[in-house]
């Protein structure tokens, strides 16, 4: 069964960029993964100054505004590196917070699909058509976090022999 997730009051809110799980990335903390990807596009670029506005947004919201002006010029290399400054980030959320990890690895093998009904890139948006990034990188974290899981088990169990 397809599990589909958007906004953080409904079911499987705790998997929106949205969810108030905060991280730490290089010695800085951000209160939402939404803070740091949007501040993440203006590293290195001209309008790198609204970095810390937006890392001291009130919301994600505020920061996904402050992030999505079109009138600021966003790093050179935004596209190509966005999804790995995604992965990083979600990563980081679900090592750090034990009860969203829990949920995250009870969903087994199910299909994550974020369903934005705008955004075809990172959810499946409105036709169902949409490429599902957020999805496909909350399936490599669970597949990553169970691995370690089962490494840190048998490496305990070889220890106790
Ligand atoms: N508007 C909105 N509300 C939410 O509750 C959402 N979860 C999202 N989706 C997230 O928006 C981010 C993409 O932002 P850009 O379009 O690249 O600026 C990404 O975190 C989606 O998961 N949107």
């Amino acid at each position: 069964m397809t599990i589909y997730f958007y906004k953080v009051w409904q079911p499987y809110g705790c998997f929106s960029n949205f969810s108030p799980h905060g991280i730490q990335i290089q010695g800085t903390y951000w209160p939402t993964v939404e803070h740091y990807y949007q501040a993440q596009k203006f590293v290195g670029s001209v309008d790198a100054v609204i970095i810390p506005t937006i890392r001291a947004a009130a919301t994600p919201e505020e920061a996904a505004a402050l992030g999505r002006c079109s009138t600021r010029q966003l790093r050179s290399d935004w596209q190509v590196v966005k999804t790995q400054v995604m992965r990083e980030a979600v990563l980081k959320k679900f090592l750090t917070h034990a009860d969203i990890r829990k949920i995250l690895l009870t969903t087994g093998n199910e299909i994550l699909v974020e369903n934005s009904p705008t955004d075809y890139f990172w959810g499946c948006g409105a036709k169902t058509t949409g490429q599902n990034h957020l999805g496909k990188i909350l399936m490599s974290v669970r597949e990553e976090i169970r691995q370690s899981l089962l490494i840190s088990v048998s490496t305990a169990d070889y220890a106790s022999e």
